[in-house]
């Protein structure tokens, strides 16, 4: 059940989970309005329209948002469809097929970390034409936070360091990897860099980052969404 969606859970009870096939069919509407938002920010950011249609479509939108601001969750509500702390995150701005900010970046597995690949559009740029410095940021920091979760000790990041080689063009299939190169207690260390997928072998964004396990008398404060069981809550 998606109480997340259908109003507030009642206190204390467990809500009943949704079957695998409703689970589907939700990830799939929620992914189809991300792929027409994506669409339209795109537009609107390339657009030469006039002021007038702007004005136009600026009403059409805010008709459209109306729909959406009835029923919603509440700020540490941990979706059903999400798969925290390991897997997606559909409302991710980086990896979430819902996001509208999200390129989104799409995750699989390496020998030794994880792979990811996206395209960046006109709403990631920074410098004319490549990609904004924040975004490259971002993408590493999602993804390096994921490698940690997909080696069994997810966790925040305490400290990203970027280095920029080159821009980062737009409108060009990229590949982004990273892998953890040491653990130390509740600390993972790791490496990530950003490449074109035409040449992987001239890295474009190198980072190294730490991130730290939450003590886990911590998790449950940190993260109200959670049951105690490690599960999402739902709503
Ligand atoms: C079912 C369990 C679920 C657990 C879930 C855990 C994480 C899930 C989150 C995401 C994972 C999922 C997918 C990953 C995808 C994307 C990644 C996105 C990444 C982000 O977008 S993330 C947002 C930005 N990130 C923050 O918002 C962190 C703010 N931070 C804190 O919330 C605390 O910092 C915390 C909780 C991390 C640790 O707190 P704590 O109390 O558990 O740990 P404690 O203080 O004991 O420190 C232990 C050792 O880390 C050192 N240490 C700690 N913090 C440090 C700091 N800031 N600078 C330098 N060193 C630091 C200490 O010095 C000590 O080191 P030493 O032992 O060597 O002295």
């Amino acid at each position: 059940m998606h109480t997340s969606f259908t109003g507030p859970p009642a206190a204390d009870t467990h809500p009943t989970p949704a079957t695998a096939e409703e689970l589907e069919r939700h990830k799939a509407a929620i992914t189809r309005l991300g792929n027409e938002l994506r669409a339209l920010v795109e537009a609107a950011v390339r657009t030469a329209a006039t002021p007038d249609t702007l004005h136009r479509v600026a009403e059409g939108v805010r008709h459209v948002t109306g729909q959406l601001t009835g029923r919603r969750r509440a700020r540490a509500d941990i979706p059903e469809v999400d798969e925290f702390p390991a897997g997606t995150r559909i409302y991710s701005p980086v990896t979430g097929a819902g996001s509208p900010l999200a390129p989104p970046l799409r995750v699989t597995p390496t020998d030794d970390g994880l792979i990811g690949h996206c395209t960046l559009g006109i709403a990631h740029e920074g410098p004319p034409g490549y990609g904004h410095g924040g975004m490259s940021a971002m993408l590493l920091d999602e993804l390096m936070g994921r490698a940690c979760a997909a080696a069994g000790a997810p966790g925040l990041t305490i400290s990203l360091q970027m280095r920029y080689h080159r821009p980062v063009p737009l409108e060009t299939p990229l590949r982004i990897l990273a892998r953890v190169t040491g653990t130390d207690h509740r600390k993972s260390f790791v490496t990530g860099s950003i490449t074109t997928e035409a040449d992987p072998a001239t890295d474009l964004v190198t980072a190294e980052g730490v991130f730290v396990a939450p003590d886990p008398r911590r998790v449950r404060a940190l993260f109200p969404g959670l049951t105690a069981d490690g599960d999402p809550a739902g709503g």
